[in-house]
């Protein structure tokens, strides 16, 4: 098994905790919090990628409340949904796509799972075609999180690992994810949703792998995974978070890349 290098590459600042009050913050606070943090590094006339979820929606209200109030404008927004879409829509800011725009300047999301590594588990939400796309190739990629998105390995969790498969013969396709990881006692099910197949914005269907053992190598497990024909894409991101703002009880901590900081 190969052993991930120590984070010490990264650095962390921390902001103060908000000011004592009877009322401690609810998960959505913390969420809301991390996003308004991330929104900081918005500047006018960048293009965003939107990402998707609970916690990405306030960011996506957060930039339309700034451009509304003209703190920033001629921003253009890349959502990585169909929901995102409509919120952003609803928020008022412009929408374009990767093939107008193909360089992005910042994309922020949230995600399901982040290990010390900056490596990532998104895709609960079925979303993580588009945003593997889009915060694949952003100059700088955001996450954002209340600190219940804290493993110390991605997997470790033994909650679901999505992976988006093509509905052609996708009992076959999960059969063959299932036997990729044997040894680590993985058990592959097809996402339903309402007595149906959940079906992603791009028509697939996603497999939830369950792991009762760590993964180990995950660039390993991630190549074999993309290997098998009738697989799409998977939900581990992998060394693509540039950023890691973490909201929780004590104040918003944030965690940069030390090439980006310097
Ligand atoms: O497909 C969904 C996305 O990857 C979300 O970013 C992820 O599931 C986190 O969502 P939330 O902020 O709602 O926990």
């Amino acid at each position: 098994m190969a052993v991930a290098p120590p984070p010490h590459f990264f650095f962390f600042t921390t902001m103060p905790p908000p000011p004592p009050t009877a009322v401690s913050p609810t998960q959505d606070d913390l969420k809301r919090m991390a996003a308004h943090r991330a929104v900081d590094y918005v500047k006018s006339g960048m293009v965003l990628g939107l990402g998707t979820g609970s916690t990405a929606v306030h960011a996506i209200r957060r930039i339309g409340d700034l451009l509304r109030r003209g703190e920033l404008s001629s921003i253009v927004g890349i959502p990585t949904s169909k929901q995102t879409e409509e919120q952003a829509t609803e928020a008022g800011i412009p929408l374009s796509d990767l093939e107008c725009h193909p360089s992005v300047d910042l994309a922020i999301d949230g995600v399901d799972e982040v290990d010390p590594h900056m490596n990532l588990v998104k895709g609960r939400g079925g979303s993580l075609l588009r945003e593997k796309m889009i915060e694949g190739t952003c100059e700088r990629f955001v996450v954002i999180v209340d600190e219940s998105k804290l493993v110390d390995c991605i997997g470790g969790s033994r909650l679901a690992m999505p992976v988006e498969v093509i509905p052609f013969c996708c009992n076959y396709t999960l059969e063959r994810l299932q036997r990729l990881f044997v040894d680590l006692g993985c058990t592959a099910e097809l996402r339903i949703e309402k007595g149906k197949p959940f079906e992603t914005d791009n028509g697939n269907y996603i497999v939830n792998l369950y792991f009762e053992r760590d993964i180990g190598d995950l660039n390993d497990a991630s190549d074999r995974i993309l290997r098998l024909p009738g697989v799409v894409e998977h939900g581990m991101f992998l060394g693509m978070a540039t950023t890691l703002i973490v909201a929780g009880k004590l104040g918003v901590t944030v965690k940069e890349k030390l090439e980006l900081a310097s």
